[in-house]
């Protein structure tokens, strides 16, 4: 399947679900993170999720990042250029959904993505491999293609691997680690 169908078919998949299992698979997944180790690095970069596009709600993971004292890194995004900056997420943090749907901060300290050793990636799809899709406008291909080799990258699905490997092209960036509601996939 190419990345178009899947998306379709994930974004109906997703549609599928009642915003009761959505909150259920989301907190499902914010326990399976728990069982990784990865809670022992000091930055952590997260999405803020999408209501109109019934997104995985990090809200669950967010409060696991606070009650563990975790730097927490969020995104404004240009997407004019495809890239993001990426702010410090604090207390007193102001937050306004743009105009794609996604909560951004207003203003804060900016910190250089390089400093994050954690990012959690959203998407639509992902293979046993470890590839993903996402929709389709590259912002994490990019910013991972500037990363360093040590940065944990974890996507967060509803929903189990494509059992069809996923064609990719030179620029898609393949994750270490998938999390669903009920496993957690390594792949590195
Ligand atoms: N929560 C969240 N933040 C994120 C991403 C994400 O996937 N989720 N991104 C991940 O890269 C970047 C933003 N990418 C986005 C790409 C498309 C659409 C969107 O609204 N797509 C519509 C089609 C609208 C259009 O093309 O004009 C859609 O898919 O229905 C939103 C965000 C950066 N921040
Ligand atoms: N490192 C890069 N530099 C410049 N452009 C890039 C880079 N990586 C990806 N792109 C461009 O961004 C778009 C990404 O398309 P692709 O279908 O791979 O997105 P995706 O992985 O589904 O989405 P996303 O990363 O937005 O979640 C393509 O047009 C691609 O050419």
């Amino acid at each position: 399947m190419n990345k178009a169908s899947l998306r379709k078919k994930y974004k109906a998949l997703r549609a599928s679900l009642s915003a009761e299992e959505r909150d259920n698979r989301s907190l499902a997944i914010a326990n399976q993170l728990l069982g990784l180790d990865i809670w022992e690095y000091d930055y952590y970069h997260i999405f803020l999720p999408i209501e109109r596009l019934l997104e995985v709600d990090t809200t669950y993971i967010l409060n696991i990042l606070s009650g563990k004292d975790k730097n927490v890194l969020i995104s404004k995004s240009d997407f004019e250029k495809g890239t993001m900056q990426h702010f410090l997420l604090l207390d007193n943090t102001k937050l306004q959904v743009n105009e794609y749907g996604i909560p951004e901060p207003v203003d804060g300290i900016e910190i250089a993505f390089a400093k994050a050793q954690v990012v959690f990636l959203p998407l639509l799809a992902y293979d046993s491999k470890g590839n993903r899709v996402g929709y389709g406008k590259g912002f994490y291909d990019k910013l991972l293609a500037e990363s360093n080799k040590e940065l944990l990258t974890i996507g967060l699905s509803y929903f189990e691997p494509e059992e069809k490997e996923i064609t990719t092209n030179s620029l898609d960036v393949s994750m270490k680690y998938c999390v669903s509601p009920s496993n957690s996939f390594k792949f590195c």
